[in-house]
């Protein structure tokens, strides 16, 4: 009789994994690129108690060959630098990875708690309560964090990215739009000119691109003429990025990351960095405060218009907690908290007030603790073993839809510790 396994995952070592020795037991959801699996190492582990989730690109499948596989290895990469920077709590590392002619694979830690949009969902009203959306903005905050100051910009912040642990601590995932900004390429930025952005006409704004520089280099005046290079970093590889819904507030995945939580600048064909992952902690904001995001329109061009020009609405007395929305959804990239001074700005604002931020893991009470549904009462795994291998030979079919993570979910929660 297989056995439960305890509540806390335990410290995975994968060191080498064979797609012939693994068992996976279910689809735990399918991207543009790959599908991530709920998987166990026979070899390792006989007795199945410590799974793991194993994304897996099928090479064949893939539209546009070189642009997803660079994608894929770049996650792999990023995964890698955070498995060796001995992970930040908030963030996957690579437990493992495998290629052969057919498939690229690799495993992180399984996050059995879904993602915040299905959480969201599984609400009253469909909304978190402040103290809710202090718990996991303070987590999300620390993992961008530490990503900028490992010189990565996100790039795709959005609920569906945010996945809960067993701990029900979170976790960000999918890195494939991630991107480095690397030394030459500051080096470059900085033989541009740094003029800062005025209320002008967007075509006028275009051409003053700038970077906030200053984590590597003091920012100094440059009046060389030449504007910098604009870079549609953004912009993905043709291959679709609409990500497979299992719930309602399914939404589109463009050229440019989610048009909900794209910025002004994104949207107005501008460089960007690191700023943009703050807009996008606006939007967050405002999506877990009011169930909904503050710019969506009709159509992918009326929702750029309103990223562009309209001003964020907000339902009630005004608080710190859409103070903070405000001042992170500043057009103005440049204007916008955590330009300046990175996420130490943000952690100082008042609706953090109190937060213990070396101590977030010590918080014992996260709002949500996910209950491990691919075990039974009796702790046998429920579900039967699936063949990666045959799952994609059948993959003509349409996938499964898996079904939503259970919770137990705290009717009250004590932010006292927090
Ligand atoms: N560690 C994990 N634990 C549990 N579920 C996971 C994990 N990683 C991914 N998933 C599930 O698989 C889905 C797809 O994963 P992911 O977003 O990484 O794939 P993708 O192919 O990169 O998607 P996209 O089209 O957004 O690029 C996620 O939305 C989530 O539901």
């Amino acid at each position: 009789m297989e056995k439960r396994p305890p509540q806390e995952q335990r410290q995975q070592v994968l060191t080498d994994i064979d797609l012939d020795n693994l068992r996976a037991t279910k689809v735990l959801g399918k991207g543009a690129m790959g599908t991530v699996f709920l998987a166990y190492d026979q070899t390792r582990d006989p007795a199945s108690r410590t799974p793991f989730a194993l994304k897996v690109v099928e090479k064949s499948s893939l539209n546009n060959k070189f642009e997803a596989e660079r994608r894929a290895r770049w996650e792999i990469q990023v995964l890698a630098k955070l498995a060796a920077c001995n992970a930040n709590p908030f963030l996957p590392h690579l437990l493992s990875s495998f290629e052969n002619s057919d498939f690229l694979a690799w495993a992180v830690p399984f996050c059995p708690g879904g993602d915040l949009n299905v959480l969201r969902h599984r609400q009253t009203d469909r909304v978190f309560s402040p103290a809710v959306v202090r718990f996991y903005l303070a987590e999300i905050v620390c993992a961008l964090e530490h990503l900028h100051d490992m010189g990565i910009v996100y790039r795709d912040l959005k609920p569906e990215n945010i996945l809960v642990q067993q701990s029900g601590h979170v976790t960000l995932t999918d890195f494939d739009l991630s991107r480095s900004l690397t030394k030459p390429r500051i080096e470059t930025l900085l033989s541009s000119n740094h003029r800062r952005y005025e209320h002008q006409p967007v075509n006028a704004q275009r051409k003053h691109n700038r970077r906030n520089m200053s984590r590597w280099f003091p920012v100094v005046p440059n009046n060389d003429k030449k504007g910098l290079k604009k870079t549609n970093s953004a912009r993905v590889s043709p291959v679709g990025r609409r990500k497979q819904s299992f719930v309602e507030g399914e939404r589109s995945n463009s050229f440019v990351g989610t048009e909900e939580y794209v910025s002004p600048e994104v949207v107005r064909g501008d460089g960007h960095e690191f700023a943009v992952d703050w807009w996008a902690l606006g939007i967050l904001s405002y999506e877990m405060l009011y169930g909904t995001t503050p710019f969506k329109g009709k159509n992918r061009k009326e929702t750029f218009r309103n990223v562009l020009m309209k001003q964020p609405g907000f339902v009630g007395k005004r608080n710190d907690l859409t103070d903070l929305i405000e001042r992170l959804l500043e057009k103005d990239p440049t204007r916008r908290l955590g330009y300046q001074g990175g996420a130490g700005e943000i952690k100082e604002h008042v609706f953090f007030k109190g937060v213990q931020w070396e101590l977030l893991t010590e918080v014992s009470r996260p709002p949500c603790i996910p209950l491990r549904d691919e075990f039974d009462t009796t702790g046998n795994v429920t579900t039967g073993w699936l063949d990666i291998k045959e799952y994609f030979q059948n993959l003509r079919a349409p996938p499964s839809i898996p079904p939503s993570p259970s919770y137990e979910c705290q009717k009250k929660m004590s932010f006292t510790e927090f």
